[in-house]
């Protein structure tokens, strides 16, 4: 006889008394859903007495909402003029806060140079964030200098740095930059002569110009061709893994570094597959293989005795001379590699402003003849002192502000600051509205106006402090300030030399192209890209233009 298994019978009444007794208030997914709603109950109570207690005592701001601050306010804004409008309610410097994190905001030139200045070492550090310091890099400590708080390292590789990029070493690198410069009319000449209606999309070759400084100036090596930027190339490599960085940088966006919460929500959504955690750790060890790759390549050529002068050879070639270890050399390459993604905006911004601004382009084209007609067909055109360009490369920098809320700035890990009787806590995230500075109509009267002549014209007083606030202010100022505008000056001034720059067919009638906020591509990216990339380049003589371009690199 078979052994057979006794027929399951469906629950009679009895046996689902039975299972109720057991679980007497529901089922246990009941359970599970209280037990999230008590938990959550605590965390908003708990969440709300930390948010309460790392207010600023006597500094104002929003008060904002439990959990996410004042967030939701500035969701689809661009910040820092948001931050500048309260600024008007709040005081020049107010605090708010992003989520559970206390940020202060400082928005007007005077509060900037009395912090920055005056508090200098008490405003030195940079605070770190979970997304770009714990995902991207996994902890690691080899940060570029502009996202290291301060230290004994951070100092040691921000002197290498500057002082690679002081201004007698940039006026060293003039041959490199005219060089650079002219391979960028070359590549904007051959855009314009490729079709009839003379169309650039400017984007890959002010890319190529912007890396090519930083790649010549860090390790001797150059992108010889927009190709090279796509396809199957170190260099387009390179584009992609620094715009995935950009894009985890931004301190605008990235709601994990504000709202802790988040956290294990994104770690269950990367389990179930919704998104890919991994995905920026691995963007993160790419920027890394990308560096150790081009650093491999230098060694070599070090080695064959092929190396051309650059930073990090100067560095192999006498290690014990600058005493940076392997990761803080690595350190002053991602560095680099960052300022050249700060520099891209700028160009653009330029060319739109040009091709609506007739009136500009005429007026720098004559300060140009005016000063020494041999410009136009110089090669070499950055040791010239064209004064009107100079102050329209200022202008440029002033009125689009790449950077509107510079980088995150943060106090001192031991070191307060004060302002008006408000005590800044050690380690408070701070952010320098270098917009709002750039229009404070103290130092910019006017500062909606597009005016070079405010860099010229500016009465002794205020030239004192004329400062171009879109580089940052203090002991944490960008570094490359004098490479970067020179970098600048000589791109505009090859530009306006060899084209006549016209809006492009779709942007004829849209003004706001070349407006600074609405002109944006994403109102809350931390750099300011334009949304638009077309202009119409119109060679001036096309014979002259090609004459200069056959002048040898140096
Ligand atoms: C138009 C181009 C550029 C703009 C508008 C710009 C702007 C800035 C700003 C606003 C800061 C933060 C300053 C502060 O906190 O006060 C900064 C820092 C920095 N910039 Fe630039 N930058 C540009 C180009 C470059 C380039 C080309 C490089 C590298 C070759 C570079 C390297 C750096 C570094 C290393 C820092 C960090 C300094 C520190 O934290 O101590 N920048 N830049």
């Amino acid at each position: 006889m078979g052994l057979t298994l006794p027929t399951p019978r469906p629950p009679t009444s009895e046996s689902s008394g039975l299972l109720a007794k057991a679980l007497p208030s529901g089922t246990v997914f009941q359970y599970i859903l209280a037990l999230l709603v008590v938990s959550f109950i605590i965390y908003l109570v708990v969440g709300e007495v930390a948010r309460y207690r790392s207010r600023i005592p006597n500094l104002p701001g929003p008060r904002g909402l439990p959990v996410v601050g004042s967030l939701p306010w500035l969701r689809g804004k661009v910040h820092a003029e948001q931050y500048r409008l309260w600024s008007l309610k709040y005081g020049d410097v107010f605090q708010v806060q992003l989520g559970e994190r206390t940020a202060v905001i400082v928005n007007s030139a005077a509060a900037a140079r009395s912090l920055f200045l005056g508090q200098r070492e008490a405003m030195n550090s940079r605070p770190l964030f979970y997304v770009l310091h714990g995902k991207v890099q996994g902890g690691s400590a080899v940060t570029s200098i502009g996202t290291s708080p301060w230290s004994d390292s951070c100092k040691k590789r921000r002197k290498v740095g500057a002082t690679a990029m002081n201004k007698v070493a940039v006026d060293s690198y003039q041959p490199t930059i005219n060089a650079e410069s002219r391979g960028f009319i070359s590549d904007l000449l051959a855009a314009s002569l490729s079709n009839e209606d003379h169309i650039v999309d400017f984007r890959d070759s002010v890319r190529k110009y912007a890396m090519n400084l930083v790649l010549t100036l860090n390790y001797g090596t150059r992108v010889e061709n927009i190709k090279q930027l796509r396809g199957d190339t170190i260099f387009a490599e390179m584009v992609l893994v620094e715009t995935e960085i950009s894009r985890f940088r931004n301190v605008s966006q990235n709601y994990e570094n504000y709202i802790p919460l988040l956290r294990p929500i994104g770690k269950v959504l990367s389990w179930i597959g919704v998104r890919d955690d991994k995905y920026m750790a691995e963007i993160g060890k790419r920027r890394v293989g990308y560096h150790k790759a081009l650093l491999e390549n230098l060694r070599s050529e070090v080695a064959a005795g092929t190396d051309k002068p650059c930073i990090q050879g100067n560095v192999l070639k006498d290690p014990e001379s600058k005493g940076l270890s392997e990761g803080e050399l690595l350190s002053v390459s991602l560095s680099m590699m960052a300022g050249a993604d700060t520099s891209q905006p700028t160009v653009g911004w330029a060319l739109l402003l040009l091709s609506q601004r007739q009136d500009l382009q005429q007026k720098a084209y004559d300060a140009i003849v005016e000063t020494d007609a041999s410009i136009l067909s110089a090669a070499d055109v950055s040791t010239f002192k064209v004064e009107y360009v100079d102050a329209f490369t200022k202008e440029v920098g002033r009125y689009y502000t790449a950077l509107k809320l510079g980088l995150p700035r943060a106090t001192h890990d031991e070191l307060e600051a004060n302002w008006n009787g408000a005590t800044i806590p050690s380690k408070t995230l701070v952010f320098l509205n270098a917009w709002a500075c750039s229009q404070d109509p103290v130092l910019f009267p006017e500062p909606l106006i597009f005016s070079p002549e405010r860099w010229i014209n500016a009465g002794s007083t205020a030239t004192t402090h004329l400062h171009q606030y879109a580089f940052g202010i203090g002991g944490r100022m960008c570094i490359a300030n004098h490479l970067a505008h020179k970098a600048l000056y000589t791109a505009f001034l090859h530009l306006i030399s060899h084209f006549q720059v016209l809006p492009a067919v779709n942007n004829l009638n849209d003004p706001t192209t070349i407006d600074p906020l609405e002109g944006l591509l994403d109102k809350e990216s931390f750099v300011a890209t334009p949304k638009t990339q077309f202009v119409r380049l119109i060679p001036r003589d096309v014979a002259r233009t090609k004459s200069i371009l056959t002048s040898d690199r140096t």
